[in-house]
């Protein structure tokens, strides 16, 4: 795996910023935030060229170690080689993930978890930051 941070302690209704430099050819970066790698409240993954997706971004949950039920969006505002900015905003009902350009994708949250204590970023994504904004 790329970056872990752990320990955190984000609470609902508080805005995470997550910062990285897109590989020149990227093929795939996820975002992942929750409790812990088998408990997430969000895997973000944009898909440049993977698993059979080209410029998707998908989303989906994960609870004791399996997968929920995949979120698509095509609505692909990254682009390799330069610094993408994610922000995610989260409640009781649902995760807001608001992408470069400020389009916003809602995800049900099926863990139901209240904080956010693990986030790791995997793939063609440099991490630079995570920020309460
Ligand atoms: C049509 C019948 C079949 O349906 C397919 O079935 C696949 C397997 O279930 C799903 O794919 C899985 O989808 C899941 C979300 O749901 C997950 O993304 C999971 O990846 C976990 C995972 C994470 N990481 C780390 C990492 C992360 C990002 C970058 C890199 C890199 C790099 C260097 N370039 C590495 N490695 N593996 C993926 O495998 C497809 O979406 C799904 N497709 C559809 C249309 O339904």
């Amino acid at each position: 795996p790329g970056i872990v941070c752990t320990n955190l302690n984000i609470a609902p209704g508080q805005r995470v910023a997550v910062k990285g430099d897109v590989l020149p050819g990227a093929k795939s970066f996820a975002i992942n935030l929750g409790k812990s790698p088998d408990v997430l409240l969000l895997h973000f993954n944009a898909r440049f060229d993977a698993h059979g997706d080209v410029k998707t971004i998908v989303c989906n949950s994960k609870n004791k170690g399996q997968w929920g039920k995949e979120l698509r969006e095509t609505n692909f505002p990254f682009q390799e080689g330069t610094t993408a900015e994610v922000l995610f905003t989260h409640d009781k009902k649902e995760v807001i993930i608001t992408l470069p350009g400020n389009h916003q994708v809602k995800f049900p949250n099926e863990t139901g978890l209240e904080n956010i204590e693990f986030v790791c970023i995997d793939g063609d994504l440099n991490f630079r930051s995570l920020s309460l904004v």
